[in-house]
């Protein structure tokens, strides 16, 4: 950390002028039409397959857009195209799904141009589809009956392996044949995020069975057995020199990336890095992409969907990206906008909250251009790589700047110039700017939107449906803010709380909220669902939720000395 390389200082490099670079791969890039490789590919290159061949484990900060993915994937894909005998060698982690199958579309667009193949486990499909797509299984001859019998050529049908740590725990517990015994390459991509969620332990047994040599011993239950599975073995030998001294070698390469890579060391540590180089952008910690302006629009807490409105009309239908601080918001901001037929743009929602195959649905139009604004909440924000888009509004403010960074980072990818607007209320703007100042970034012009269109839309807002829908969830939100009040009386009553919030919403003014469904509102539903809801159950409520109102009282009363009648 102490004595980073700089990447910054490097160029983009033609792809004519990357000593050893394979010419199949060449071919491959040019005809995706990557004519050079970005200046932090160009140094992870010098540093695997250039002179630093690989001896020591690489830690990569540098800024959302640069070209990370390439960077591991080039040189991974031409370390492996020498390989001879087909095992799984090469692993990396991504946290979320989408994330992982666009990070094996770069791989695919690698590999198979020297020979390799690619898997994905993160889920989206059966376990047993993707178990077939990993696993090559000896067919079935005439006469054969015993499994075991066949079990010797079980072998692993993919080099490269991209995964989510859940899925990878699966296979490593379950799945027979799955092995990451060979590993050569491990990649830890959003390290901050992966480390900060252990995930069923996922990285210390990746370590420990990347590990194994002639005398080690398999740890875990199923594992044990894999030998009789696996006819190959990897040997690794325990290093006696210097600087090796215990360390088993052929050693696990690493690479370790993020646009916020931690610098705390006794997390870095977890990930048991060989004397780690660090490859920086700049001397700050925090960096924006070089073509990125940010914009702020302050204005009171009531108005905001009318300035978002407004901003969105002024941005004339180009991609943009909304993130709201929670999926509930999301939901009800994406219900709300909707609700404007005027504005004549798609906008479709993206949370975590929706099933896989309805986030893939709503990705693959966001990407086709079919909807034009997405409403996110966070799980759009680290890695997302979305061509074309030109805006990223924070219609919440983002609490930490890894956030803002993660979440601007969506626009201005690759060299291209975006903007990143945030909504703030006026008690936010002194913590924004100390926000920003974290990332030495102190430019961040005011942004005005055409005060005729916010009365126009305040006119539309307040005659029309969309208060109604705006106040009823407003009630909705009051009510879980009251759930999660600090009130000792309430906290204990978890399971009482439902009915009183059921009564509550019985009773509401908003039509809105009388007429939800219960699928329209999850939390509302998991709520439902862990009390079972008694309607009997709603009187005892009424006290409970009355209850702090008269303690408090009574308290006052007694402090401030006044007559309690
Ligand atoms: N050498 C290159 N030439 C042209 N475009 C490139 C090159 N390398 C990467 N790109 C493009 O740059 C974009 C950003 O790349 P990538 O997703 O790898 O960035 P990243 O640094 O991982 O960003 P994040 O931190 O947000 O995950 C992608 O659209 C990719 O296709």
């Amino acid at each position: 950390m102490r004595d980073p390389v700089d990447v910054s200082l490097s160029d983009s490099c033609p792809l004519s002028s990357i000593p050893f670079l394979d010419s199949r791969l060449e071919t491959a890039l040019r005809s995706k039409g990557f004519d050079s490789l970005f200046p932090v590919q160009a140094a992870v290159w010098h540093e695997t397959i250039g002179p630093g061949s690989f001896e020591r484990d690489l830690c990569i900060n540098s800024p959302t857009g640069s070209g990370k993915t390439l960077a591991y994937a080039l040189p991974i894909v031409q370390m492996l195209s020498t390989r001879t005998i087909k095992c799984l060698r090469a692993l990396v982690v991504l946290p979320t799904r989408d994330l992982a199958v666009q990070v094996k579309e770069v791989f695919a667009t690698l590999a198979p141009a020297v020979g390799l193949s690619v898997g994905l486990a993160v889920g989206q499909s059966s376990i047993a589809d993707e178990i077939s797509e990993l696993i090559t299984k000896p067919t079935m001859g005439i006469g054969v009956c015993d499994s075991d019998d066949f079990s010797q050529e079980i072998r692993s049908s993919v080099d490269i392996l991209v995964a989510t740590p859940g899925r990878l725990m699966d296979h490593i517990n379950h799945t027979k044949g799955f092995t990451v015994e060979h590993l050569c390459y491990l990649v830890v991509d959003e390290t901050d995020r992966l480390l900060r969620e252990a995930y069923q332990s996922w990285l210390p047994t990746v370590l420990q069975l990347a590990r194994s040599s002639t005398n080690s011993q398999f740890p875990f239950g199923d594992a044990i057995n894999r030998p009789a599975f696996v006819f190959l073995k990897t040997v690794r030998s325990f290093g006696v020199e210097r600087g090796f001294k215990g360390q088993p070698y052929p050693r696990l390469a690493k690479m370790v990336l993020s646009a916020t890579l931690t610098q705390d060391p006794s997390k870095l540590a977890q990930l048991d890095l060989h004397h780690p180089l660090f490859l920086t952008t700049g001397k700050s910690r925090y960096q924006f992409p070089e073509n990125l302006k940010s914009y702020k629009l302050v204005c009171t807490s009531n108005l905001k969907p009318l300035y978002l409105l407004a901003l969105l009309g002024t941005l004339q239908g180009d991609k943009c990206i909304v993130f709201t601080s929670s999926v509930e918001s999301n939901h009800r901001l994406c219900t709300l906008l909707n609700f404007f037929d005027d504005l004549q743009i798609k906008i479709k929602e993206y949370s975590r909250l929706q099933r896989q195959s309805v986030r893939s649905k709503t990705l693959r139009s966001f990407r086709e251009g079919e909807t034009q604004v997405l409403i996110s909440s966070d799980a759009m924000t680290r890695g997302m790589d979305v061509e074309g888009v030109k805006n990223v509004i924070n219609y919440d403010m983002p609490r930490f700047i890894k956030t803002y960074i993660h979440r601007a980072g969506r626009t201005a990818r690759a060299g291209q110039s975006g903007r990143c607007f945030t909504l703030l209320r006026n008690d936010e703007v002194i913590r924004f700017k100390k926000l920003l100042q974290k990332a030495d970034n102190e430019s961040c012009a005011e942004y005005s939107v055409p005060s005729e269109s916010i009365e126009s839309l305040r006119t539309m807002y307040t005659t029309g449906g969309a208060e109604a829908i705006e106040r009823g969830e407003v009630v909705v939100a009051s009510l879980f803010r009251l759930l999660v009040a600090p009130s000792p009386v309430i906290r204990p009553h978890k399971v009482s709380q439902a009915p009183m919030l059921m009564h509550l919403t019985e009773v509401a003014p908003s039509p809105v909220i009388q007429r939800q469904k219960v699928s329209q509102a999850p939390m509302l539903e998991t709520i439902v669902e862990e009390a079972g809801l008694e309607k009997e159950a709603a009187t005892k409520v009424k006290t409970i939720y009355f209850l702090p109102v008269i303690l408090s009282f009574v308290t006052y009363a007694l402090m401030s000395r006044l007559p309690v009648v």
